[in-house]
């Protein structure tokens, strides 16, 4: 589904100078991600998540290397197949516009590309779906808890039903038991509809859950990739230091 291929990614450094030097972000990255996988990228904060997360997407472009979803470059592959990727963000209260009610909120993407499909969902029973009271339909964003709001944002993703979804920290900013019901949400989901998913986060507890194999981002590497029922046997220092960080804490 998804090949990332010797991807390198660098910035412009902040400063002033005639030759300004160039901050790598992400260096010589490769991984596939099969159709059907829930893969999980785990990397602490300034490791190049986001960075690549926008690379996948289609909205920047790698300095050098090649990203192809289904062998096209992604963004090419989003014009064409519009509405087969999705992305849930960290920041559900920007994500979701503040003049519009919640059932507009989630027909947005169905709206946009209704040219090409005929609307059989409906706000209501995507609502029903992520767990939401249909009397929250005609209510704004700010009168939604941030648990409801993210969950707003899923029946958005998953309305024009994707091929490919990408989580980027979907449920970092969310309290834990809340992170919990959504991290249940997406497991339903997950058995209900059929997807490739990439879930990004900073923390392999709440991704372990889901995924069915791990990638471990450190300062713009993949360090290690492995299959969630294997991650004991982790091999990389950097992932058997978050991989203790997690025993530790469960054991605490
Ligand atoms: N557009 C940009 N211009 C310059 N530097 C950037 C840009 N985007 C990201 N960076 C830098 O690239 C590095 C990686 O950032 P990135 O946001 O990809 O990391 P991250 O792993 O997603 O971190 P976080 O979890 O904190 O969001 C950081 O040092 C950041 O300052």
């Amino acid at each position: 589904m998804l090949e990332v291929k010797k991807v390198y990614k660098t910035y412009p450094k902040a400063g002033k100078g005639f030759r300004k030097e160039r901050l790598s972000v992400l260096a010589d990255v490769s991984f596939q991600i099969h159709a059907g996988d829930w893969a999980a990228l785990v990397g602490e904060s300034g490791s190049g998540k986001s960075t690549l997360s926008r690379l996948i997407l289609g909205l920047e472009k790698a300095d050098s290397g090649s990203l192809l979803l289904e062998g096209e470059n992604p963004a090419a592959w989003r014009k064409e197949k519009r509405g087969q990727m999705s992305v849930v963000f960290q920041d559900y209260t920007s994500s979701a516009n503040p003049a519009f009610q919640i059932k507009d909120i989630i027909m947005e993407p169905l709206k946009a590309f209704s040219r090409n499909h005929p609307i059989q969902e409906t706000a209501e029973s995507l609502m029903e779906k992520v767990g939401l009271s249909k009397e929250l339909a005609e209510r704004y964003p700010h009168e939604l808890s941030g648990g409801q709001l993210q969950r707003v944002c899923i029946a958005r993703a998953i309305s024009t039903k994707p091929k490919f979804l990408v989580l980027d920290e979907a449920v970092s900013s969310l309290d834990v038991s809340v992170q919990a019901q959504i991290l249940d949400l997406l497991d339903t989901l997950k058995k209900e509809m059929d997807m490739t998913c990439l879930f990004i986060a900073h923390d392999l507890q709440t991704v372990a859950y889901l995924c069915n194999q791990v990638m471990f981002l450190n300062e713009g590497k993949i360090v290690e990739q492995i299959e969630t029922k294997n991650l004991a046997n982790v091999q990389s220092a950097y992932a058997k230091r978050l991989l203790e960080a997690v025993v530790r804490f469960r054991v605490e």
